[in-house]
């Protein structure tokens, strides 16, 4: 497989001191030892926590699991906003500011009627654009969590280009093949030095809150972080065990039973018939629980939650509601009219939590319930391998040049696929060919585009195209000739699928929510099942 990867711009917020830059980096270092130190003490408190929790106690393991952890959900420092991440750790400027990569969950054609949008990326932004007529793309972890504060913002920009990866599962090879979202891999990383106990911030770009206002983020302490944050940070994704499977969460460190594994806030949706836009309905409905006898959908979002796989023999994890201020548990024995009325995303908070020790390492798995496995079952039993022609995106060769429009007509592309192009400026007038412009946010420039002309530089040997783009949903032949750019660079141009050519628009792909036990889910909330 092969992947590209683009530069990105420097930002006005990255161009901090030099003088800053040593003063943090020091401090880093004595952190580091400290830490180190700390360390060495753990291991032998850790040791002696194992020993200790044979014996029945594992206040002392948890307690650890909880001082280890480095970022935190607590309540923002933006007035009724909710939730908000912090770090309990300096984070350098350009590390990570978010302990795994998060995953986004493309809808085709987004739901009116809903809140889907509230709480979703426009379809650009990772990539997504061209998944369907009107997609926008859920995401779970910091890319959902973390708020806007373009006054102030201290931390995060946002990184989509890992994306697209389908976990290794393929349409003519495995049934689980469309039941996964192949956008993986977003991450934010720090625009400057953030001191622990800093809010991690962001600016969402278009979307102001209260923009006559500023806020400036206060910096809490490490401790008040720890003490009253939620661990987001005890949760590795790699491929599952069961490559069947996909992706799967795996502890980061030894997590003692009873331990908070991630809080999971969640976004409600009335009746999951609104995502039955198409057939199959939005994979989105895989990552949601539903409450049996309802047609009432939870998204979660804590990082890495709903990327638990099922089994009903090793779960190691249950769900219960947490106990944290945030959640607003009693509104589950509200009349439901009221409790729509009240509700907002992350309003209600599930924990995960761990059903026994957990070694750190471990695959985490959650029991998803009978009707899950049950349906499971039956569509391996029935599914039939894709042959079709198709060819991942991901598995095209991008070191090889780009061939023009005149050389596709006799060595044409697959025909699932469709070439992008990144262009900074959105101002082109027709038949009025430009010079490329880099895009300040990449995605954000993502567009349809024909090549014209190929060039390759002689001292350099890299490739410069003509193209033309295509400001419409799908590639069109009237598109060929009127928007021109010109130099556009080899690292500027690659391969999407065409809408609803990507596995999660197969028909035969596996559709079923996650289940939830009943015990957790309020009685009346069962006589609103739609037909
Ligand atoms: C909430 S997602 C879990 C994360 C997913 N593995 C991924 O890579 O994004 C649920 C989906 O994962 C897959 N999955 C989870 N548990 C599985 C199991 N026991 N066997 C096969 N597939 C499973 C199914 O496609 C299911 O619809």
């Amino acid at each position: 497989m092969v992947r590209i990867s683009f530069p990105r711009p420097k930002s006005a917020a990255a161009r901090a001191s030099a003088l800053g830059e040593y003063v943090f980096r020091h401090k880093i270092v004595l952190w580091a030892v400290v830490a180190g130190l700390i360390t060495i003490r753990q291991l032998s408190s850790y040791s002696r926590n194992l020993t200790s929790m044979t014996r029945g106690s594992n206040r002392q393991a948890m307690e650890l699991a909880q001082q280890e952890c480095r970022f935190f959900l607590a309540e923002s420092a933006i007035p009724r906003s909710g939730l908000g991440i912090f770090t309990a750790v300096d984070i350098a400027k350009g590390e990570q500011t978010q302990s795994m990569p998060d995953i986004c969950i493309y809808v085709a054609d987004t739901p009116s009627g809903t809140d889907f949008h509230t709480h979703s990326w426009a379809g650009s932004v990772f990539m997504g654009r061209y998944e369907g007529q009107n997609s926008r793309g859920a995401c779970e972890g910091v890319a959902t969590l973390v708020n806007t504060m373009p006054d102030s913002v201290n931390a995060a920009e946002l990184v989509p280009f890992q994306v697209h990866t389908n976990a290794g599962l393929k349409r003519d090879q495995n049934p689980g093949a469309g039941a996964i979202t192949h956008y993986y891999g977003v991450t934010s990383k720090a625009r400057r030095n953030v001191a622990a106990g800093s809010e991690i911030t962001i600016d969402y770009g278009d979307w102001h809150y209260e923009s006559d206002r500023k806020y400036v983020a206060p910096v809490h302490t490490p401790e008040w972080v720890r003490k009253h944050g939620m661990c987001i940070d005890h949760i590795e994704i790699r491929q599952a065990l069961d490559p069947e499977m996909g992706r799967g969460a795996f502890a980061r460190r030894f997590l003692p039973r009873g331990t908070v594994v991630s809080p999971a806030p969640l976004q409600t949706f009335k009746n999951r018939i609104d995502f039955a836009q198409q057939e199959p309905e939005a994979l989105f409905v895989n990552y949601c629980f539903q409450p049996s006898g309802t047609n009432i959908l939870l998204f979660p979002y804590g990082p890495g939650v709903n990327l638990i796989n099922h089994s009903s023999e090793k779960a190691n994890v249950r769900l219960q509601w947490s106990t944290n201020a945030q959640n607003h548990r009693h509104w589950l024995d509200l009349p439901l009219q009221k409790f729509w009325e009240m509700v907002y995303p992350g309003a209600l908070i599930l924990d995960v939590v761990a059903l026994r020790d957990i070694q750190p390492g471990e695959e985490l798995y959650l029991d998803y319930g009978p009707e899950w496995e049950a349906a499971w079952q039956d569509h391996v039993n029935v599914w039939e391998a894709n042959t079709d022609p198709y060819v991942y995106p991901a598995d095209m060769d991008l070191t090889q040049p780009f061939r023009t429009l005149e050389e596709q007509k006799k060595d044409p592309y697959p025909s699932n696929l469709a070439t992008i192009c990144f262009e900074g400026q959105w101002d082109i007038e027709e038949n009025k060919p430009v010079d490329w412009t880099e895009p300040t946010f990449w995605t954000d420039g993502m567009l349809y585009c024909h090549i014209l002309k190929r060039e390759k530089d002689k001292k350099t040997g890299s490739y410069f195209y003509e193209v033309s783009l295509g400001y419409r949903k799908e590639p069109h032949p009237l598109d060929d000739k009127r928007y021109i750019s010109r130099k556009v660079p080899h690292k500027a141009i690659m391969f999407v699928d065409k809408p609803y050519q990507s596995d999660m628009h197969l028909k035969n792909s596996f559709r079923h929510p996650i289940g939830i036990s009943d015990e957790l889910i309020p009685e009346h909330w069962r006589a609103t099942a739609v037909q």
